[in-house]
């Protein structure tokens, strides 16, 4: 594929949909994952995929500058990761894995082609690590200071995993269990809002990951319900809560283990606020029968039957749902 060059200082609008799509394609062949079940990729009217087990997992996710990012502070490869690990952890937290991404830009034709090339970089070096094709996307322009991303996801359930986990299956006397620590993006997202540009976990609110197998994994041991955690512990966990009609109780002395890993960097306060509220973070929470929680997850506390309304309890302490955690309208 003729590649534009190095996208120099030309903005999208100059070299207009095909010069675009001829940066997107010459990245995409240059870290692109192929895929058996790809019948046609990127190019044609749609792509066209093999599904193995005949079912197919969806999902989207969008991210808008100024909203999702400050381009002080991510750059375009960054965006790209970000996105395509939000969508592939909204698969795994139904016990799925990827098989396919499409992704849609739309910006102000002031936009650089640098950007758009850095943007697919990060898309497509995250697919490629998680095994998942690019299968195609869109374009379109969009006003003044506009760019946002979206990136549909395509799935299927793990191979032996009978029924997609969703929120509504847990019972009291399961166990609750985090795939890995939280509160790593939180902390980064407050760094970032302090000025600091380097860091651990900034490095992690530009680029999460998460073990993206340890979806299936939770699945095939019976996990009976799960969310990842993307607008933050307590926001999440009552979304869990709520579809299940329990209440989630968490271990205090847990949740100040995940919050002691972060304090000597950010302090004690924000730190609780990151695990509690952090969102972005991705890692997927699970409520498992007693006894099959898996190994690397970290229990944090337990389901009881709802006391009042079904929410998610901090020991004794209700947790307030609108009081911490993201919500793109405010609410
Ligand atoms: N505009 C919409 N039209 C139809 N369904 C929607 C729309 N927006 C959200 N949904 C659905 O509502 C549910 C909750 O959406 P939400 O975005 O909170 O889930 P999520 O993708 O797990 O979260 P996050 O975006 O924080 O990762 C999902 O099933 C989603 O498909
Ligand atoms: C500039 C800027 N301001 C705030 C944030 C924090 N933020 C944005 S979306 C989101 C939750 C997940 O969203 P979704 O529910 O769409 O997956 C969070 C915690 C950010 N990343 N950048
Ligand atoms: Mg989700």
């Amino acid at each position: 594929m003729e590649s534009t060059g190095d996208g120099g200082a030309r903005t999208v609008g100059e070299v207009g949909e095909r010069g675009i799509l001829t940066e997107v394609f010459g990245v995409l062949a240059e870290h692109g994952a192929g895929a058996d079940g790809l019948l046609v990729g990127p190019g044609d009217d749609t792509a066209h995929l093999r599904v193995r087990s005949g079912a197919v997992l969806a999902t989207t996710d969008t991210m808008v500058r100024g909203q999702d990012w400050l381009d002080e502070w991510s750059t375009g490869e960054d965006v790209g990761h970000k996105i395509v690990t939000q969508n592939l952890a909204d698969l795994a937290s139904m016990g799925g894995r990827g098989t396919g991404v499409l992704i849609t830009l739309l910006c102000e034709p002031e936009l650089p082609l640098a950007w758009c090339r850095d943007l697919t970089t990060g898309l497509a070096r995250a697919c490629a690590r998680a095994g998942v094709p690019v299968v195609g996307g869109d374009l379109s322009a969009a006003g003044p200071g506009v760019v946002a991303v979206s990136v549909t996801a395509l799935g299927e359930l793990g191979e032996g995993i009978p029924a997609a986990v969703l929120r509504s299956g847990a019972r009291p006397g399961d166990v609750l269990a985090v795939s890995g620590p939280l509160g790593r993006s939180g902390a980064g997202l407050g760094q970032l809002r302090a000025g600091r540009r380097a860091g651990r976990w900034v490095d992690h609110h530009r680029r999460p990951w998460v073990d993206l197998e340890q979806g299936p994994v939770a699945a095939r041991v019976g996990a009976t319900a799960m969310i990842d955690v993307s607008d933050g512990l307590g926001r999440d966990g009552a979304r869990v809560a709520r579809a299940s009609g329990v209440d989630l109780v968490l271990d205090e002395a847990a949740v100040a283990g995940l919050a002691g890993r972060l304090a000597p960097e950010v302090g004690e306060q924000d730190a609780l606020r990151a695990v509690l509220g952090g969102g972005e973070e991705h890692e997927l929470l699970a409520t498992f029968p007693p006894g099959r929680v898996p190994a690397g997850w970290v229990v944090l506390g337990r389901v009881e039957a709802a006391q009042e309304e079904p929410g998610v309890r901090l020991g004794e302490q209700e947790l307030d749902p609108s009081g911490g955690g993201w919500d793109h309208f405010g609410g």
